[in-house]
C-alpha cells in the first residue's frame, strides 16, 4: 500500500535535515554544468567539492555522505577514476548518483558504463531516451540495442522509459529518476509521477545534471527513493516559480538557483504528486 502522507513526511524531513546539517557531496561531472551543479547543491543546503583524479575521488566518497557521477564530458583519466571510486562507493555501502549522459555514443562512455553495472549506483538519474538505453546496455528488461541517444538531449517521451526505469531499479536496488515535463521516480516496488518545472529548463544546459548532484545532496540524508523525489519536487517547485518571473532562459537560470534556494520543506512535499504500487503482471 503507497502511503503518501509517509512519503511527503519523509521528503519533508530530508529537506530539513540538508538544510540543518549541510552535507558534503562531491561530483565527478561534465565541465559544461559543473558549476550549475555545485551552485544547485549549495542552494538547496549541501556542499559541494569537484575532482578528476582518482586518489581524490576516493577521498571525497569516505568523507562525504554520498557521491555524483555524471559521464557528460569524458576525459582519459576517468577510465580510471570512475571504476575506482565506484567500487569504493559500493563496497562502503556510500549512496552515489549516476547520470548516465549521452550512454552509446563513444567506446570509453559504453565501457565504463558497463563497468559501472556492478557496483549499482543508488540512484540513476537521466533522461528517457539514457535511461532506455542503459537498461538495453545493461541487458535489462525495457532497453532497447536501437538507442535513440544522438547526444545529451531526450528523444523519448518519460513514459516510453517506464519498463526500463523499473527494471534498474530492481538490478540496483535504489531508485531510477527519469526527467521531462512531468518526472517519473521508481523503486522497483513504487512509481511516483512529479509536476511542474518549466518550458525554459530545456533551455539551458544542466538542469538534469544538477537535478542529480541535488539527489546525491539528499541520498545522504535518506533513502534513495526518497532523496530522488525529493530532488525532482524541489526542481518542480522551483522551474515553476522561476518562469514566473523572468522572460528568457538566461535569467531563467539565475532565478531558478533563488528558487531553490527559497523553496520550503512544505513546498517541496506538497508539489503535486501521484505515488502508485507498480503493478506486476
Ligand atoms: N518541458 C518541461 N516542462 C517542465 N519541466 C521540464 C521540462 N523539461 C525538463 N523539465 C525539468 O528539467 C529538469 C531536467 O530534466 P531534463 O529532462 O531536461 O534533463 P536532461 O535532458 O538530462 O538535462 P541536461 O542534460 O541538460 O542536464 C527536471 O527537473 C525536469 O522536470
Ligand atoms: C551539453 C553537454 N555536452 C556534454 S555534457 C553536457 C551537459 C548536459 O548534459
Ligand atoms: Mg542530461
Amino acid at each position: 500500500m503507497v502511503n503518501k502522507l509517509e512519503i511527503q513526511s519523509k521528503m519533508m524531513q530530508a529537506v530539513e535535515t540538508v538544510r540543518r546539517t549541510n552535507p558534503m557531496a562531491g561530483s565527478i561531472t561534465n565541465t559544461v554544468t559543473i558549476n550549475l551543479v555545485a551552485n544547485a547543491q549549495l542552494a538547496v543546503g549541501g556542499s559541494a567539492a569537484m575532482v578528476y583524479l582518482p586518489d581524490e575521488a576516493e577521498f571525497l566518497a569516505k568523507a562525504g555522505g554520498a557521491m555524483y557521477i555524471n559521464v557528460g564530458t569524458l576525459l582519459p583519466i576517468y577510465e580510471e577514476t570512475l571504476p575506482y571510486v565506484a567500487k569504493v562507493l559500493h563496497e562502503t555501502g556510500k549512496p552515489w548518483v549516476l547520470d548516465p549522459v549521452a550512454v552509446g555514443i563513444g567506446s570509453l562512455r559504453t565501457k565504463l558504463l558497463q563497468q559501472l553495472k556492478a557496483y549499482k549506483p543508488t540512484i540513476i538519474r537521466g533522461n528517457a531516451s539514457e535511461i532506455i538505453a542503459l537498461a538495453g546496455l545493461w541487458g535489462l528488461d525495457g532497453g532497447t540495442d536501437e538507442s535513440n541517444v544522438r547526444g545529451v538531449d531526450s528523444t523519448d517521451s518519460v513514459s516510453e522509459a517506464k519498463a526500463a526505469a523499473i527494471a534498474l531499479a530492481k538490478w540496483t536496488e535504489g531508485a531510477v529518476a527519469v526527467s521531462g515535463e512531468t518526472d517519473l521516480v521508481t523503486d522497483g516496488s513504487m512509481m511516483a509521477f512529479c509536476y511542474g518545472g518549466s518550458h525554459f529548463m530545456e533551455k539551458i544546459t544542466g538542469a538534469g545534471c544538477s537535478l542529480g548532484g541535488v539527489a546525491a545532496v539528499y541520498a545522504t540524508a535518506t533513502s534513495p527513493f526518497i532523496a530522488a523525489l525529493t530532488a525532482t519536487a524541489v526542481y518542480n517547485v522551483a522551474g515553476k516559480r522561476a518562469e514566473l518571473k523572468v522572460d528568457g532562459p538566461g535569467s531563467f537560470q539565475v532565478q531558478f538557483i533563488d528558487e531553490l534556494y527559497k523553496a520550503t520543506a512544505e513546498d517541496i512535499a506538497n508539489n503535486s504528486l501521484d505515488v502508485e504500487e507498480v503493478s506486476f503482471l
